[in-house]
């Protein structure tokens, strides 16, 4: 880890340097392992159209009303909370059960999630429909992340926390949105890519960044590290200055997308992921990616003339530090064959239940005690919930008709997280919570002692003649000269 932290400032300069410069290498398109090459950069990219869009543009607007007043009430919130649901196409599974006729079905243009008309004539169902912030229909994952996540991840290189998770039933497509695959990958190989894009393109040599990423998992309601499995005993702490955090957790200072690419391969080779009924490749814990992206004004300070230190408007010696977390969460599920598959499931609805009410009590008007304690996940989640953070949340459904009920639970998730309201704020810090702070403050009190140890074994060695009085006074003298030196440095 110390490798990586700039020494000399001369040394930091190179570090940050190489890391623009890595960058510019992972932009054509020679970096992360997943997403070879599959991203893009297209800060104005219009909807794209799919089947969907025509076969509902004949919803009627009316049929929504009652659906979508808790979303019209919240509009201002929309820019810290942003609610999609993704609908994904028909597995080969459900087309062998003959599960054909799709129970839910998506507009893009109206944001509306809604009965399907095979759907109301087979079941004899009134119409229903939803309106959310989003809707996907499909699979593309470059449209999911630059209309649903590309705010949250560009606004935490500003300082603000963002938070993206994907929440929905077993095999409804969370870790295919979050991770995605080798010809669509996913939020977080993108969001990967756009904080290297940002740092090279957005600040134009600006600022300097420290980049520092971790991954768990939240296993039976155990917290472990992805990155260092054999350590043990992490637990949830909170403090004044750090807030909510998990300790002992290995943070990894990264300089590359495509170094972040492999931790988080390395880590996802220790994930618990098992065959269920459901889903051959069931993800059985939460995982939470964090990506803590420190930052700081090259101009942000500047000497006077007089060599005194003075900052300019609003910059002090601060430096914005904003933690970007990205989650995917693992699926709620019906009873499964295998009795270990059980007992997972049964922690896994348990805490994403711990989810649902902690979400309720949120939008509540009369807040009272609201259960983070409940889950290990609410706990971790809780500053990002009760406020302080941008969030994007994809709650993905399955069209299929043997899925309906559990798709609507998800539908009616999506509506309840939308009046949770949030607001995040920059976050400026002025102590050594900010590692770039910290190591510098440390490099400079090395580089004192150093020179203050130098200067004390010349005075010693050439000056035989001064007496031991002058000697000490000399010395003192000096070390107080450098600590000023050091101070307006
Ligand atoms: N939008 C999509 N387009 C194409 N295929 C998809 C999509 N979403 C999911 N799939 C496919 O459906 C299957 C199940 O998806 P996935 O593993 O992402 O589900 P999950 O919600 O993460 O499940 P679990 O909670 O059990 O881990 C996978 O084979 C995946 O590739």
């Amino acid at each position: 880890m110390s490798t990586l932290i700039p020494l000399p400032n001369k040394r930091r300069q190179n570090h940050y340097a190489a890391l623009r410069r890595t960058s510019i290498n992972s932009q054509n398109g020679s970096s992360t392992g997943i997403n070879s090459g599959a991203v893009g950069y297209n800060y104005n990219s219009s909807r794209a159209s799919s089947p969907a869009l025509s076969q509902r543009s004949s919803v009627s607007y009316s049929s929504i009303n009652g659906n979508t007043n808790s979303n019209n009430n919240n509009k201002n919130n929309s820019d810290f909370c942003q609610v999609t649901v993704r609908i994904r196409p028909f597995t080969a599974n459900e087309w062998n059960l003959g599960n054909t006729i799709p129970v839910w079905e998506g507009n893009e243009e109206l944001s509306t999630v809604s009965y399907s008309d095979e759907w109301i004539e087979k079941s004899n169902k009134n119409q229903l429909s939803y309106q959310y912030d989003n809707v996907i229909v499909g699979s593309d994952n470059k449209e999911l992340y630059n209309r649903c996540v590309k705010d949250v991840v560009m606004s935490s290189m500003e300082g603000l926390n963002g938070t993206v998770f994907a929440y929905g039933q077993t095999a409804s497509g969370k870790t295919y949105s979050m991770m995605g695959v080798e010809n669509q990958p996913g939020i977080i190989p993108q969001a990967v890519d756009d904080v290297f894009y940002y740092i090279r393109e957005m600040s134009k040599g600006d600022n300097e960044f420290l980049l520092r990423v971790s991954y768990m998992e939240i296993y039976n309601e155990q917290i472990q590290d992805l990155l260092s499995p054999e350590t043990t005993n992490l637990r949830i702490f909170e403090d004044r200055r750090r807030g909510i955090y998990v300790s002992p957790l290995k943070e990894e200072i990264v300089t590359s997308a495509k170094q972040v690419m492999r931790i988080i391969q390395k880590g996802e080779s220790n994930r618990h992921i098992s065959t269920t009924d459901y889903n051959k490749h069931s993800s059985r814990s939460h995982t939470i990616f964090q990506m803590i992206i420190e930052s700081k004004s090259q101009s942000s300070s500047t000497r006077s003339s007089k060599g005194s230190f003075y900052s300019q408007k609003g910059s002090s010696d601060s430096v914005k530090i904003s933690q970007l977390n990205l989650i995917d969460l693992s699926g709620s599920e019906k009873a499964t064959s295998d009795a270990d598959r059980r007992k997972e499931g049964a922690y896994i609805n348990k805490s994403l239940l711990t989810l649902g009410n902690v979400i309720s009590k949120l939008t509540e008007e009369k807040r009272g005690h609201i259960p983070y304690r409940d889950s290990k996940l609410t706990r971790i989640l809780q500053s990002s919930l009760s406020g302080n953070a941008k969030i994007s949340v994809i709650c993905t459904i399955s069209p299929a008709g043997i899925n309906a009920d559990e798709s609507h639970n998800t539908l009616n998730f999506a509506k309840r997280v939308k009046k949770v309201a949030t607001k995040a704020h920059t976050n400026q810090v002025l102590d050594d919570k900010a590692l770039i702070q910290k190591y510098k403050k440390e490099i400079n009190e090395l580089k004192v002692k150093l020179q203050v140890a130098t200067d004390m074994s010349n005075i010693s060695s050439s000056a035989t003649s001064i007496d031991d009085g002058k000697k000490e006074e000399e010395m003192m003298l000096l070390k107080q000269e450098r600590m000023k030196v050091e101070f307006y440095d």
